[in-house]
């Protein structure tokens, strides 16, 4: 388990995690999400120790740990899977990485099965594509057989059957009882592979869901009324959670199309439109952290 709390990390004058409080459980595949700059790596960094906070605190397994790399046996991370010496074969990279961890040699050639490199365990790193590096990285991470993995955007180069090979990766070591957590921009890749979610934005946490209850609430109805604000009144009363649009619709999600027009008749409000609609979880996701987009493309 990871538990992260008040955490905070400034450079210069700038937050680049700001009072991040979350707790990532073992069991299940947490996605880390979040648009380019949000503090996901400066997050993943602190974990591992590879970064002091600036304030708050992260525990792994219940250990306090400030700015000292945990042990690979504790905790498997991969974070840039270019960061290898580029002349090493494959094999002697994971040597070096096992005796470095005071990890027995024979793991080298279980991780190198494990990840699919056995054929060109004895080629140069720098002759791999970024999906064999990116291969590579997974095959340091759990090389001390850890209880805890760090998997910063993992399916990065990997084509479609790497990316469904990574998928199942990840759910069999949450299945395993492991710890999981994997950062990535792209919602849809989440969608197949998370449980849970943690959304940030500008450094600061957005949501911290279960995946159901995040798809449950990226389906909504669309509502047209004659007296908006006491139906939004109304059916905020009844547990749904409501949004104006701004040419006077309601976007109401949490309750069905049927519930909300009964809620209308009773308050005797007539309505206009009712609409169900289902936003893709992508567009879910890009009204979520539309207000944290450090660069957004102009207009086409
Ligand atoms: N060493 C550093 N020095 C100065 N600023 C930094 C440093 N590392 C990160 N930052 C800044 O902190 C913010 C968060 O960066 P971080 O890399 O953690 O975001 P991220 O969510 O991982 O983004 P991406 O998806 O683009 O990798 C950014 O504004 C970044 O420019």
């Amino acid at each position: 388990m990871i538990e992260i709390s008040g955490l905070t990390k400034r450079y210069g004058g700038k937050a680049a995690v700001d009072g991040l409080t979350f707790t990532v459980e073992p069991g299940r595949v947490t996605g880390f999400l979040g648009p380019n700059g949000a503090g996901k790596s400066t997050t993943m960094r602190m974990i591992l120790g590879l970064d002091r906070p600036d304030a708050g605190r992260v525990t792994v397994n219940g250990h306090d740990h400030v700015a000292s790399p945990l042990p690979m046996h504790e905790v498997g991370a991969l974070l840039d899977a270019r960061a290898v010496h580029r002349s090493r074969t494959a094999r002697d990279h994971l040597l070096w990485l096992a005796h470095a961890g005071a990890i027995k040699e024979s793991r080298v050639d279980e991780v190198l099965r494990q990840v699919g490199l056995e054929s060109v365990a004895r080629k140069r790193v720098g002759a791999f594509s970024l999906g064999m590096s990116q291969r590579l990285g997974i095959a340091a991470a759990l090389l001390g057989d850890p209880r805890v993995l760090l998997f910063d955007e993992p399916v990065n180069g990997l084509d479609p059957e790497g990316i469904k090979w990574i998928r199942e990766l990840m759910r069999d070591l949450a299945g395993d009882g492991r710890t999981v957590l994997v950062s990535s921009h792209l919602m849809s890749e989440m969608a197949l592979t998370a449980d849970h979610l943690v959304v940030i934005g500008r450094g600061r946490l957005i949501a911290d869901v279960e995946m159901t209850e995040f798809v449950r609430h990226s389906s909504g109805v669309l509502v047209r009324a004659d007296e908006p604000e006491r139906l939004a009144a109304a059916l905020t009363e009844a547990g749904a959670s409501v949004t104006p649009e701004q040419d006077g619709a309601l976007a109401v999600s949490g309750l069905e199309a049927g519930k909300i027009g009964r809620i209308a008749l009773d308050a005797a409000i007539p309505l206009s439109e009712l609409t169900p609609r289902r936003l893709s979880l992508e567009e879910a996701y890009m009204n979520l952290t539309r207000d944290s987009i450090e660069f957004e493309s102009g207009a086409a």
